[in-house]
């Protein structure tokens, strides 16, 4: 594992010992069991981490071979995936995702893109989806269904409801979720009322299945059924970590959801939604379950206000020592997390769920991200005319950027939020270095105020050559995929990431530190194989060195060997980074759940 020491910020150390006692009895009786989940894990784990080192040894990426197309099922009338019934599961389920965004409603990264694909893969398998997301703004096509929900004895909430590529997704309304600028934060830092906001939203999940007849199928008109009480829980992150312990904590003693189960689905461990110790009571939890949510910080990380003891309510701690099953967004990144270095504080608790623990690479929407039906690109293309195609694009990009339209100068790009994550900052370190090598450079994202900075110096200083676009803008960040020869992505630290497959897809070529999910889905190029195999670069050390190492490697093979470069583009472009692939491994792991009983009863 390559992963660079980061500054932390307070993060905690285990807990373990406060989780509540009804935990400790349940962890013994189902000691057998997660026994035997445990085997079938690395199992699946080995299976998955072969398949993604061995898939582009089975390929033959040879010039005069056929490309291998990726099949995508095609879409029903009502958009919904089609699978075909004898690749569907045996057991179908009732799953309800609770998350903080779903594309195309809410996305500030990653997360957004996840819960809106992940819940139509499994919908088309078979199962009966609910997505749970607040409604942050008066989406259009969204009906009130008209159900209110009161929470904690003085909230009330409603559920709007659309059902499309045969998922239902309902968005919570409440007064707190609109605001005017970002989802979680304006320009004076994150709301204050945060922690209310994601509470309402877990218990309001918790409230759905219970209380929102849907109709079942697309027909509006059709009889209405509830999803019930049994139920397959994905929360996911910090702000969904509270399902789990309400099952548990409010449901169960009550007779309720006693055969549901819950996946907590972290994407990003850095998140952990930390609060002061009195706003346990604003949980609405019997008062037993405050070393659920309890978080001790070891003397050096103690900061701020409320933290004399280091004493906090964590939210995604919370969720680790109660969720049934832990997933992480890719096998490398479950395997860090659980170290000093990846674990933000929570390797300890991590470590000692490892027997349920998994990694699951995130997958795409092709169709969205389909070089060949973009509709933001100046000229589409395929696997059988990527030349053609991504040529047209760069000097589409090169001129509207207002850089020189030359085919022939290597085009990089960087697409990110500009933070600690990833690695700006090591980027524009490097980036003299890369000037001198007569690239073109374009970036775009938006952050912290000095990596903006940064990349307004880039392009002030080298205005040539490079271009800093400081913006949250979608059709940019196609186009730029489409028409880069290379896509840099210095991630000091990456669960899964989803621009090295977005830019695979689109015949661009990843160099990436190698950690998390980049070390998993970016197979280093290998030229002495025969046939060569790789669908880019990564370098283990976080410096300089290793990622000008990886560039001038791409660069070289750029200039130097085009048909090996055009090899490692097809191998890219032929991964198969459908999201049906990862939903039927998140169907072994909604399995291994039912199969143990529930972790705290
Ligand atoms: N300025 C900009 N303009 C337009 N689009 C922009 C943009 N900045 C970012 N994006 C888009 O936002 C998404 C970011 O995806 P990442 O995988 O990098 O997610 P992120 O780190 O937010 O999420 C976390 O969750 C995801 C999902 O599990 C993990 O892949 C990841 O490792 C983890 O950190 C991509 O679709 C990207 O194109």
């Amino acid at each position: 594992m390559a992963l660079a020491k980061h500054s932390r910020r307070a993060a905690p150390r285990s807990a373990g010992s406060q989780a509540p006692r009804s935990i400790v009895f349940a962890a013994r009786n189902v000691a057998f069991t997660r026994r035997h989940a445990q085997q079938q894990a690395v199992v699946a784990l080995t299976r998955s981490v072969d398949e993604e080192v061995s898939a582009p040894r089975q390929e033959r990426p040879v010039a005069s071979e056929p490309a291998r197309v990726v099949a995508t099922p095609p879409p029903s009338a009502n958009g919904a995936l089609q699978i075909p019934v004898e690749d569907r599961p045996k057991t179908l389920r009732n799953i309800v995702f609770v998350s903080s965004e779903a594309a195309p409603w809410s996305k500030t990264g990653g997360l957004g893109d996840v819960v809106g694909s992940l819940p139509i893969a499994l919908a088309a398998r078979g199962h009966r989806v609910m997505v749970v997301v607040p409604r942050y703004a008066d989406y259009e096509d969204t009906h009130d269904t008209g159900v209110r929900v009161t929470l904690l004895g003085h909230t009330q909430v409603s559920y709007f409801h659309k059902r499309a590529k045969g998922v239902d997704w309902v968005f919570v309304d409440h007064p707190s979720y609109k605001r005017p600028a970002g989802l979680y934060a304006d320009e004076h830092g994150p709301y204050p009322d945060n922690q209310f906001r994601f509470t309402a939203l877990c218990l309001a999940a918790c409230e759905a299945p219970l209380n929102l007849p849907l109709p079942r199928g697309d027909n509006a008109e059709g009889q209405k059924e509830l999803y019930g009480q049994d139920i397959t829980f994905v929360a996911n992150d910090w702000h969904g970590s509270l399902v789990p312990v309400y099952l548990a904590g409010k449901y169960r003693p009550h007779g309720v959801y006693t055969n549901s189960r819950s996946i907590l689905a972290i994407h990003n461990l850095r998140h952990q939604g930390v609060y002061p110790p009195h706003s346990f009571k604003e949980l609405g939890l019997p008062d037993n379950w405050y070393g659920a949510v309890e978080f001790q910080y070891p003397p050096h990380q103690r900061q701020g206000s409320y933290a004399e003891e280091g004493r906090s309510v964590n939210h995604l701690k919370a969720g680790i020592t109660t969720a049934d099953r832990l997933l992480t967004v890719s096998p490398g990144y479950s395997g860090e997390i659980k170290t000093y270095l990846g674990g933000w504080g929570m390797e300890g608790l991590l470590a000692s769920r490892a027997p349920v623990l998994s990694g699951i690479v995130n997958g795409i929407d092709m169709e969205e991200w389909n070089p060949a039906s973009d509709k933001f690109l100046a000229a589409n293309y395929s696997i059988a005319d990527f030349k053609a195609g991504k040529a047209a694009n760069k000097a589409a990009l090169q001129k509207e950027l207002g850089l020189p339209v030359n085919p022939d100068v290597p085009l990089l790009a960087f697409i990110g939020r500009l933070d600690f994550q990833k690695g700006a900052d090591l980027l524009l370190q490097v980036a003299p270095w890369m000037m001198s090598q007569g690239v073109q450079l374009v970036c775009l994202g938006t952050g912290t105020p000095d990596l903006e900075a940064g990349l307004r110096w880039l392009e002030a200083t080298y205005p040539q050559q490079a271009r800093g676009w400081v913006g949250f803008n979608v059709a940019m960040s196609h186009k730029m995929t489409a028409a880069a020869d290379i896509l840099l992505m210095p991630s000091r630290f990456e669960p899964c990431g989803l621009n090295q497959l977005y830019a695979m897809r689109y015949g661009t070529v990843p160099v990436a530190h190698k950690t998390g999910g980049l070390g998993d889905t970016v197979i280093d190029f290998n030229p002495f194989t025969q046939p060569p195999v790789g669908t880019g670069w990564t370098f283990s050390n976080f410096d300089a060195g290793g990622l000008m190492h990886a560039t001038g490697l791409a660069l070289s093979t750029l200039r130097k060997h085009p048909e090996d470069f055009q090899g490692i583009q097809r191998r890219g472009m032929e991964r198969d980074s459908s999201w049906n692939c990862a939903a039927k491994k998140y169907e072994d792991i909604f399995e291994w759940a039912s199969i143990d009983p529930p972790y705290c009863k």
